[in-house]
């Protein structure tokens, strides 16, 4: 069959593609609605409800990716259908996203990974801002960094979801690669200063000691500004996700530079309200121990007793006074899970402030191949 007669036939397809997409679409429209009035009929006043239903969403993902084994590639499969959605969704509510930008960095990408191009994305200058756009309103949605497996936690997010009115409804844990990116003319030999986010320069430490132990360290705002640095400067690179590269025209001169071959980052998505029982979830709180013997003892009894099992467990400064401590948990389950009650309500006899940070899905990680 000719290339002509079999384009033809490329284009008849596309058509009903087509046509199946608007008629999707209509649907979507229709439950829009339908949701509105559920919503209406619910709550006669308040704020208007996010129709968005991320959990409806995974799971019309999960559906089709295990149904593609077909002549499509699989992964292909949820970033069609992601950007389906995202167009869909847009139809019914625009959403509004929050983000710490600059364009081009990995917060950016996640955000985009989970709400697709349809969304409309307000960049933040600070995780103050995010966190802000989300209170106010202005975004229903926000995305920032909370905790990277190599340098810990993202100390700022944690200590604004202590102080304030804003949830985790959703997390997005990426496996981070980093690169050595320059100018074309810019050979590795004679890269004398390389820029970027300190958390970058940290993850890539024991690299850059080894590989350019001359070079001087210029930290940035962001990835995205070490980029624009090196773009500049003709003895210059930065490190940044390779994705980076493609984005701003630079060239790639050393792969996978990180020292932890499995270095990732979790993002969350801080909302009004967190997330519905699962089965698969996690649920992040803080809590300030009484100033008494045997206090911080209690609290993990009370979660020992009720098979609750810790993920993470760390201290902060409260921001209240010095040397006074709040303790950061991640544990496995929801906090309407029975057993979670009971050891939140055992704990509350030890603590000062018991305060959940928001129930959501654990997510599995996942590497970027291209940026969303
Ligand atoms: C269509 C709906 O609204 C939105 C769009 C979805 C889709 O395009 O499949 C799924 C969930 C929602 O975020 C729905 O809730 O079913």
């Amino acid at each position: 069959m000719s290339i002509e007669s079999l384009r033809a036939q490329i284009d008849a397809t596309d058509e009903r593609i087509l046509e199946l997409l608007n008629e999707r679409a209509s649907l979507a429209v229709a439950i829009g609605h339908a949701k509105r009035a559920a919503h209406t009929a619910a709550n006669k006043e308040g704020a208007e409800k996010l129709l968005r239903d991320p959990e409806r969403e995974r799971a019309v993902l999960d559906r089709l990716s295990a149904l593609a084994k077909g002549q499509f590639p699989q992964h292909a499969v949820r970033a069609v259908f992601r950007e389906v959605m995202s167009g869909c969704l847009s139809l019914e509510q625009p959403l509004h996203v929050a983000f710490l930008g600059p364009e081009g960095t990995f917060t950016q990408m996640a955000a985009r990974y989970l709400f697709g191009l349809s969304a409309q994305y307000r960049e933040a200058a600070t995780i103050e801002g995010v966190f802000d756009a989300v209170r106010t309103g202005d975004a229903a949605l926000g995305v920032v960094a909370i905790e990277n497996s190599t340098e810990g936690s993202v100390t700022l997010t944690a200590d604004l979801l202590i102080e304030g009115n804003v949830v985790v409804r959703e997390e997005l844990v990426l496996l981070i690669e980093h690169a050595l990116l320059a100018r074309d003319s810019v050979p590795f030999s004679s890269v004398q200063r390389v820029y970027s986010h300190p958390q970058a320069l940290a993850q890539c430490r024991g690299w850059l000691t080894k590989n350019l132990p001359g070079a001087q360290l210029v930290q940035t705002a962001s990835t995205t500004a070490a980029a624009r640095q090196a773009l500049l400067d003709t003895a210059g690179a930065a490190v940044a996700s390779p994705l980076a590269a493609e984005l701003h025209g630079l060239t790639i001169l050393r792969e996978r530079i990180q020292d932890r071959t499995e270095n990732a980052t979790r993002f969350v998505v801080l909302g009004k309200e967190d997330a519905p029982r699962t089965g698969r979830d996690r649920t992040s709180l803080a809590f300030s121990v009484k100033d008494e013997r045997g206090a911080l003892r209690r609290v993990l009894s009370a979660f020992e007793e009720e098979g609750v099992n810790l993920s993470r467990l760390e201290s902060r400064p409260s921001q209240q006074k010095p040397w006074d401590y709040v303790f950061l948990v991640d544990l496995e389950g929801h906090r309407t899970d029975d057993n979670v009650q009971r050891a939140l309500e055992n704990l509350r006899s030890a603590c000062d402030m018991v305060k959940v940070l928001g129930s959501y899905a654990r997510r599995d990680p996942i590497r970027l191949t291209s940026i969303p």
